[in-house]
């Protein structure tokens, strides 16, 4: 027996990536909307409430009144969106860090968001193991392919070909820092400096570390060596985070970067042991949005974990 999905938002960016990492499954039979009705609330109201599973790839406001939408009990959603990432009756999609039964067994899944992927699964493990207090100001940077900013922002970098590195988030209180703190368990909101560059997908996110620092203060804050052996036991049995034992000098973002779901992650430390670099490369629209949405999928389903998925 097949399962339905309903993929609203099937058109932008984030629904294509998933269409295309479900076509040719047979366990799976997607549901799509025609471009005449594919914003049509009626129609979009059946497709929601007939679906086995519903994957949301729509603004945080259109994913709410989706939900709102919804009023069969046996429709299970996955909401690529931020609107629920925080939310009480939702079960937070990264199957890594808070396990693979809390997915495989829930109704309602929010899929992280794409730098929070790179930030939690660098320091959620590390933090849950005492090896890092949870009581740091931690600084996160990262850098974005466009792609991340959905089809406006892919837009907009396609007509200004002269943008080489676009800082924003300057401001302040992105709307990723809730989920960051919450899914680490941090007392202090991380300060959060998220950039784009232009290559289409990507993305590189940093957590840069004063351990000689934390510890002249009395916080734990363990050796490099051992927060790269605490992070290759965590992900051991995953196919899909990636902790990488060696410690290249050059990390490069490739413009021409092929589709990939999975999540690297990097311990880079001084000689010394004083300062450390936890680094994430990741692929925005892989495991930072379709690709997780479909790992989520699978589990929900009760398949492979890593059907479909660009490995
Ligand atoms: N891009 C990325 O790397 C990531 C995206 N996300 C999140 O996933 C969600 C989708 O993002 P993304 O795919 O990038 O965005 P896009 O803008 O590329 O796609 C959004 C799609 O939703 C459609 N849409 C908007 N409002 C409605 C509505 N009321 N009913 C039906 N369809 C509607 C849009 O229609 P139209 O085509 O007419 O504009 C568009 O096709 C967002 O919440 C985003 O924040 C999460 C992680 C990473
Ligand atoms: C480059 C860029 O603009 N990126 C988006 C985040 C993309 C993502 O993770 O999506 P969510 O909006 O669902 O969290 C941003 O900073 O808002």
């Amino acid at each position: 027996m097949t399962a339905t999905i309903f993929i609203d938002g099937a058109a932008g960016t984030t629904g294509l990536e998933i269409a295309e990492r479900l076509a040719g499954r047979p366990e799976f039979t997607l549901v799509t909307l025609d471009e005449a009705r594919r914003k049509d609330e009626a129609a979009r109201a059946e497709a929601l409430n007939d679906a086995d599973f519903v994957i949301l790839c729509l603004p945080d406001d259109a994913a709410r009144d989706a939900v709102a939408m919804i009023r069969s009990e046996r429709v299970r959603v996955i909401d690529a969106s931020s609107a629920h990432r925080t939310a009480i009756g939702w079960t937070y999609g990264f199957p890594e860090v808070i396990g693979r039964e809390g997915v495989a067994s829930a109704r309602r899944v929010s899929n992280p968001g794409c730098y929070p992927t790179g930030f939690i699964g660098l320091l959620s493990p590390l933090v849950s193991a005492g090896l890092l207090p949870k009581d740091w100001p931690y600084v996160c940077h990262a850098v974005s392919g466009y792609s991340g900013g959905g089809k406006a922002m892919i837009a907009q970098f396609e007509a200004d070909r002269d943008v080489a590195f676009h800082a924003y988030g300057l401001g302040l209180g992105h709307k990723h820092v809730p989920e960051m703190q919450r899914h680490v368990g941090l007392t202090h909101a991380p300060l959060f400096a998220p950039a784009v560059v232009p290559a289409h997908r990507g993305m590189l996110v940093e957590v840069p570390l004063q351990l000689a620092a934390m510890k002249s203060l009395g916080t734990p804050a363990a050796a490099p060596d051992a927060l790269l052996a605490s992070l290759v036991e965590t992900y051991r049995d995953s196919a899909v985070v990636q902790v990488r034992e060696d410690r290249p000098d050059i990390l490069q973002l490739r413009a021409s970067m092929a589709p990939v779901d999975t999540l690297e992650l990097f311990v880079f430390g001084a000689r010394d042991g004083s300062q450390a670099r936890l680094v994430a490369v990741l692929d925005n629209l892989g495991k930072g949005a379709s690709g997780a949405a479909v790992q989520n999928l699978n589990l929900m389903a009760g398949l492979d974990e890593t059907a479909g998925l660009r490995l």
